[in-house]
């Protein structure tokens, strides 16, 4: 069982509210010119990961009192919960053992009375096997080509933690090139399909229910599109695989269940790259990196598990995050990668975050009166800095960011890499120390502005500064330390959902919409006008209809 507790009853609470009435009053530079061992008391390095969080609005006093908090809410008690296999995901009735998939420790973890390491590890030799044989070529499409593409059909949690991976680790490449198809919209299979073949093209069939409307509408053409092309009904065995948790469906669609790759109820859909769901990724960067990034996971794990919260650094980002959205009312969190690699963590993370803890009840089932999850946005720097950071710096909204940035590039092309990390450490150097009016007035003077223009012109360029961020710096991104990356943030997640004592692996939230839109459908057949909707939508149904 979670512990049940509101957040906002706790003697924490209460000395967190008073406390940051002085804390808004702080500013960051003073908190760093105050103390000289700042950043040694509030940056932790965990393997070739270093996670600054010294720029933030915190002093020792807000961490104990946020470390309170979350022993109040019996932070420890949840963890061991999930981690032991209790029914967390109450809503569902289900365990939330993602970590279980990559407990390289192999440690028993029991389901149901069952230990289920046999099963996990059973699924991974079967990927391993599969994976192997396509890579070396063994593997062969129904004409005796080797295969050379491998197209990954599925839509949020089966589409974007293996986007996001074989994207960060593109430089592990091995000879097959990855594409992904998710939306139903039917451009972009056509698109993804038309430079292929299909005698050298393997689809992954990816859903956990195997029941989802996009995913089966995009596998349903991918297979009219395979036969068309000259296979036979009897090819499908060489050309789809499935990974599912739901194998009476994968039957039904014909695909040979030797080539279903199995996993099961107790993994959360935007949890799920460290499953099965993960074969595009053994695929892409070779089933040994894949380990690897397992390998990382469980460190992480391990860490979050065993490390007091006083070092604890999953513990403590999500503390400060809920210091930002609870105190500051920060209502959304920038994630910045500044590596290419990583343009889709962003996107990653906001299912991974919005999905989970973007809850408005309790876990009492009571509406909830104080804020949630935060909106997560983000781009790659430095191409953020030339659209959106002028909000971050000058606008009127407190947007806590965090910044990613790789110590080694894989592409040391020039100056390049010294060019990105300088924007990188002077962003949040800019960010936290702004400019005053009197540094702007010098500045302008010094570019020989008379008094008018100056008058005029300064208060345009003041920075308010004092603007929170973390920094992450990683020696260099690897499958090991993306895997501790991701988990990081994904324990976060849950850190902040004990905290807010809401339910984070159940998503409620997304059923409405496709609920009203598989009414909708039949509706869009014929020609007749709709009545049966609001004004809006039977006007907007039936200009369409004017118009296709
Ligand atoms: O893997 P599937 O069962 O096809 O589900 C794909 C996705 O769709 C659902 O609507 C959920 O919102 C996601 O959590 C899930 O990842």
């Amino acid at each position: 069982m979670l512990p049940n507790t509101d957040f906002t009853s706790t003697a924490a609470y209460k000395y967190l509210t008073d406390h940051f009435i002085d804390i808004a009053k702080t500013d960051l530079k003073s908190l760093f010119s105050s103390d000289n061992e700042r950043f040694n008391k509030f940056s932790f390095q965990f393997e070739d990961i270093l996670v600054d969080f010294s720029k933030n609005r915190i002093t020792d006093e807000t961490l104990a009192l946020l470390i309170q908090l979350a022993r109040e809410c019996s932070l420890n008690s949840a963890i061991e919960a999930m981690f032991n296999g209790e029914k967390i995901n109450a809503t569902e009735g289900r365990q939330v053992l993602h970590t279980a998939l990559r407990n390289r420790s192999n440690t028993p973890v029991i389901v149901d009375g069952k230990d289920v390491m046999p099963e996990v590890n059973a699924v991974l030799q079967h990927m391993k096997e599969f994976s192997d044989a396509v890579i070396s070529g063994a593997w062969k499409g129904f004409s005796g080509k080797e295969i050379t593409d491998v197209v990954n059909i599925g839509i949020g949690g089966s589409d974007l933690g293996p986007v996001m991976v074989t994207e960060a680790l593109k430089s592990y490449k091995t000879r097959l090139n990855l594409h992904f198809v998710s939306n139903v919209d039917g451009t972009h299979i056509a698109e993804t399909l038309k430079g292929l073949n299909p005698e050298t093209t393997l689809f992954l069939v990816a859903s956990k229910t195997f029941t989802t409307q996009e995913t089966m509408a995009n596998a349903h053409s991918a297979r009219e599109w395979f036969l068309a092309g000259g296979a036979q009904e009897a090819d499908i065995a060489k050309h789809f695989a499935a990974l599912s948790t739901n194998s009476a469906a994968v039957a039904k669609f014909g695909i040979d269940t030797k080539n279903m790759f199995e996993f099961w109820d107790w993994v959360g859909g935007r949890y799920s790259l460290w499953s099965a769901i993960g074969l595009s990724i053994a695929l892409s960067i070779g089933f040994d990196n894949f380990i690897e990034l397992l390998d990382g996971a469980h460190a992480m794990d391990n860490h979050f598990r065993n490390t007091e919260f006083e070092e604890n650094i999953p513990a403590i980002l999500a503390l400060i995050g809920i210091w930002y959205n609870n105190f500051f009312d920060a209502e959304t969190e920038a994630i910045l990668p500044y590596d290419q690699y990583l343009h889709r963590f962003a996107a990653y993370f906001q299912q991974g975050d919005m999905e989970s803890n973007g809850k408005s009840t309790d876990r009492n089932g009571n509406i909830i009166e104080y804020s949630t999850g935060p909106i997560i946005w983000g781009e790659p720097g430095t191409n953020g800095q030339h659209a959106f950071y002028q909000l971050i710096h000058q606008g009127t909204k407190l947007i806590p960011c965090d910044f990613i940035a790789p110590a080694q590039s894989h592409n040391p092309l020039g100056e390049h890499h010294q060019m990105l990390l300088s924007n990188f450490f002077a962003q949040t150097e800019a960010l936290m120390n702004g400019k005053n009016y009197d540094e702007v007035v010098a500045e302008l003077k010094a570019a020989g502005k008379s008094e008018a223009e100056i008058e005029k012109l300064a208060p345009f360029k003041v920075f308010e500064g004092n603007r929170p961020t973390n920094s992450i710096l990683v020696k260099m991104i690897t499958p090991r330390s993306l895997g501790s990356l991701i988990a990081m943030y994904e324990h976060k997640i849950f850190v902040q959902g004990i905290i807010w004592n809401i339910y984070s692996f159940d998503q409620w939230g997304v059923e409405l919409g496709k609920q009203l839109a598989g009414k909708i459908l039949p509706e869009l057949k014929g020609n007749e006008d709709v009545s049966s909707h609001d004004s809006s939508t039977n006007g907007l149904i039936n200009q369409y209809k004017a118009w296709r």
